[in-house]
């Protein structure tokens, strides 16, 4: 099971001195989307640099033009990308064409996505390699978890492997880590933490003890 750490709403630096400060415990570094807004590509590029053992991951939430938006993260270092599981098939196909051109991988956010046992089945047929369940920011505000898609995830999924994100923290890992995703994703659970190392360390602990 591998740590993402989410970059969502930290100005470069900052982003780069708490990734310096947790990463011995932290697989995945994740280009948040609204970093992405904020800093466009030089963000991933720059972490690549920075963390060149790490895996970067691309939040960039596409829509469409599957192929040529993947490919921007792609070429500059990104190991993954996201695309939205809403959105067209043919746009989720150019992600995964591009992505595999590069040899890395295409990470399907599943937010807001209906019926979700039947676009699992969909997607894993087109060759998603994850599939990440989420609870938005603003899903989260109105007090849904991400635990119950998670389940629904884990029993319906048979190739691709599984994220989870939706406003994890150190408190709440142990339940999400008991159903064994591939990647479990935090942002403000680490970056919002009073103490941010103490959050990542116990994070991984509980991850190492579902093993
Ligand atoms: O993609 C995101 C928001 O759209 C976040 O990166 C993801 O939800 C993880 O952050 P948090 O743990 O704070 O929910």
């Amino acid at each position: 099971m591998k740590l993402q750490l989410a970059l969502d709403d930290l100005a470069l630096d900052d982003a780069l001195k708490l990734t310096e400060k947790v990463q011995d415990y932290i697989d995945i570094i994740e280009i948040g989307t609204p970093f992405v807004y904020q800093e466009g590509m030089r963000a991933v590029k720059t972490f690549k640099e920075r963390f060149p053992e790490k895996e970067i991951l691309a939040d960039m939430k596409i829509m469409d033009a599957g192929y040529y938006e993947s490919e921007e993260a792609l070429k500059v270092g990104a190991d993954y990308v996201t695309v939205l599981g809403v959105t067209d098939n043919l746009t989720i196909k150019g992600c995964i064409d591009a992505a595999e051109k590069y040899g890395k991988e295409i990470v399907v956010d599943m937010i807001c996505a209906p019926d979700l046992p039947r676009r699992i089945r969909e997607l894993e047929n087109l060759g998603a390699h994850s599939l990440a369940v989420h609870v938005g920011t603003d899903q989260q505000a109105a007090g849904r978890k991400p635990i119950d898609d998670l389940r629904v995830m884990a029993e319906h999924c048979k190739a691709a492997k599984i994220s989870v994100a939706g406003g994890i923290s150190a408190d709440t890992t142990p339940e999400y880590a008991a159903l064994k995703p591939e990647v479990l994703i935090v942002g403000s659970g680490i970056t919002h933490a009073k103490n941010p190392v103490k959050a990542a360390k116990e994070i991984k602990k509980s991850m190492e003890e579902c093993k």
